[in-house]
């Protein structure tokens, strides 16, 4: 079998699907993004698959290695989500062309069903308990929600108060019926995230995720050895090379790697397998699209240490089109009580609708993060 051909398709609301086509007419699909910049990833796809077309698509180890290794520069948001999405759809390809779904590729089920968690509060946290009753309507009781808004690298105990105040106001309303992980978002400096944790640890959070910028991450273990609460990272680290040096320094009690930025399944499994050495939970991060999901649930199904699986229904960002919009096999996406089942379907195990993802194409937004700033004028971490 040969690849033949890349196709991408930037789509509402953020989003980009990549198809790839073989001489043989089993497709694969793939969701190679960064969010904001699409346009970039897009790029650096087509530019992979200058080296991909006459390859053969079950090679698959040897085209991530091909595409890691083979071009001297490495690593990196752009690169690495661009391998990702093409990783995603070559496994797509192997497992329609064997007929089985790609976690029987690595070695079958650890689990029946796949714990979920879904966003509440938007980008700046608001409405945080009505929006948790209204989804524990439909099972769900894990959420995550974003702890701050702007904040300063010198904030004042005015803001830890006004960040600490909405989640006791969760916790008075609803206590333990509900679990909740808090994003820090990356918004928090060094200095203001111990006292912001110190504060926050009588709620019992399931976990506090980007306690700092991921380029600040030898403070993970001595924040962690200041407070009690699990502290979590990952998305924006993007290969075993990055997460190597966090699990050996510590500190960290889950990884987060994103299936689309991380350089997809072949490299998020081996993440999982090495944080399952340092007994670190595995919880990817997927604020993305269904074939961003698929590659992630297809991970999650096969790794002990894969706890709690992210998934963006009703996410804030999601503007102009929802999770499963572009998808002809809904109903494998179920969520129920709060867990999701394996996808049945040979392959990454979702459908694409081909024929909305061409429409939708046609008048893709170009989706960007807002540039938020402080009060005199700085810019603010978002
Ligand atoms: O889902 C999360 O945990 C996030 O922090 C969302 C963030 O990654 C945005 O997708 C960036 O645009
Ligand atoms: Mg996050």
């Amino acid at each position: 079998m040969k690849i033949t051909r890349l196709t991408t398709y930037r789509v509402a609301p953020r989003w980009m699907f990549l198809k790839v086509e073989t001489d043989e007419g089993i497709t694969g699909w793939g969701e190679p993004v960064l969010e904001g910049r699409a346009r970039t990833v897009e790029a650096a796809v087509q530019e992979f698959a200058e080296t991909l077309i006459g390859q053969d698509p079950m090679r698959i180890n040897d085209l991530w290695q091909t595409m890691y290794r083979g071009h001297f520069y490495r690593g990196g948001a752009i690169l690495m989500s661009a391998i990702a999405g093409i990783d995603q759809a070559l496994w797509d390809i192997k497992g329609k062309a064997l007929g089985v779904p790609v976690y029987q590729l690595l070695g079958g089920l650890v689990r029946d069903k796949m714990k979920v968690y879904s966003w509440v509060g938007g980008d700046r946290p608001a409405d945080i308990v009505a929006d948790m009753q209204r989804l524990m309507e439909g099972g769900f009781d894990t959420f995550k929600l974003n702890g701050t808004e702007e904040f300063g690298l010198l904030d004042t105990p005015r803001a830890i108060d006004t960040a600490v105040a909405k989640i006791a106001g969760v916790h008075d309303a609803l206590g333990t019926q509900v679990s909740f992980g808090i994003d820090f978002h990356g918004r928090v400096s060094a200095p203001m995230a111990k006292p912001l944790l110190k504060a926050l640890e009588p709620f019992r959070p399931l976990f506090v995720e980007e306690p700092v910028l991921a380029e600040q991450a030898e403070h993970y273990a001595r924040l962690a050895a200041s407070t009690s609460i699990p502290l979590a990272a990952g998305e924006r680290m993007y290969s075993r090379f990055e997460f190597k040096r966090v699990l050996e320094a510590g500190g960290i009690a889950i990884v987060q790697p994103d299936l689309s930025h991380a350089g997809g399944i072949t490299e998020c499994h081996k993440i999982a397998s090495m944080a399952e050495a340092y007994d670190v939970a595995f919880a990817p991060h997927c604020p993305l699209g269904p074939v961003a999901l698929a590659a992630c649930l297809q991970v999650d199904f096969v790794s002990h240490n894969a706890v709690l699986q992210e998934q963006s229904m009703g996410i804030h960002y999601n503007k102009g089109a929802e999770l499963l919009d572009y998808v002809i096999n809904k109903e494998d996406f179920r969520i129920a009580n709060g867990y999701i089942h394996a996808l049945p379907k040979p392959g990454l195990g979702v459908e694409v609708d081909e024929e909305r993802v061409i429409r939708a194409a046609k008048n893709a937004p170009d989706w960007h993060n807002p540039i938020w700033r402080h009060k005199d004028g700085s810019v603010a971490e978002w």
